[in-house]
């Protein structure tokens, strides 16, 4: 697939076909999600210079259990992340630097702390529980609104937990989060699960792609 350019909406290719991408620079529009707009590049990739993540949701949506079954290939029980956890994996050619950071209400306003050296955003959905929409809504655009460095980098959802019965889907998920209205480079929302293990190497892939030819965009595709 091509760079962030195209088509308002191609499908993924995540198993069970459960992804959804938009390409921001389709659309020609300036406006949504607010965020000053001052916000500085984010951190061009070089080939062979390690990848920096930010990996965030709500309390219990299984962001760590994800990073360590990308560490581990294997699920394993995890505890509430106090404050922040950071692991390295390797990915083929590339070192990734995972910044996990926990989710609770008294956590979520120091995420944007995190933005220097960050190329992408993986933002995770428990996507088994549509209680959690409206919160996932409303944390993803405070987040985005304090987070202007960001507003370069890709954006991938994980909607996980699709080996529950009631999951929603990405192009559900992709509908009710509003992610139009989300001012980053371009998003991709992936269904996964971090018990069977599906759809998490594809939407891992998919980041490290766009920060890969991220680095030679121009500007004027960039919304600001
Ligand atoms: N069924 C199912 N349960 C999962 C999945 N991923 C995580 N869980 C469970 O969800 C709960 C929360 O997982 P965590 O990974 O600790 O959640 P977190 O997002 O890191 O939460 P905080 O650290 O509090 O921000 C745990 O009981 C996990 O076992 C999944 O893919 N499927
Ligand atoms: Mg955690």
């Amino acid at each position: 697939m091509g760079a962030c350019f195209g088509k308002p909406s191609e499908a993924g290719t995540s198993a069970r076909d459960a992804s959804s991408t938009r390409r921001r620079g389709s659309r020609g529009d300036g406006g949504g999600g607010g965020g000053g707009g001052g916000g500085g590049r984010t951190n061009a990739h070089r080939p062979g210079q390690r990848i920096e993540l930010l990996l965030l949701g709500l309390d219990g949506a299984g962001a760590t259990t994800i990073l360590y079954r990308l560490k581990l290939q294997k699920f394993i029980i995890t505890v509430p992340t106090l404050g922040s956890v950071e692991e390295t994996i390797r990915w083929g050619s590339e070192e990734i630097l995972f910044h996990d950071l926990g989710g609770t209400d008294k956590l979520r306003p120091l995420w944007p702390m995190y933005q220097d050296g960050i190329q992408g955003v993986i933002y995770v959905v428990d996507a088994a529980d549509r209680r959690l929409v409206d919160a996932n809504r409303r944390e993803l655009r405070r987040f985005y609104r304090a987070a202007v460095k960001l507003h370069d980098a890709p954006l991938l959802i994980f909607a996980t937990k699709q080996d529950l019965s009631d999951a929603m889907t990405s192009e559900e998920l992709q509908r009710e989060l509003g992610l139009e209205e989300i001012p980053c480079r371009c998003y991709h929302v992936a269904g996964c699960s971090a018990v069977t293990g599906e759809g998490i190497h594809e939407g891992i892939d998919w980041i490290v792609g766009e920060i890969r030819r991220g680095g030679s965009r121009a500007a004027s595709t960039l919304r600001k």
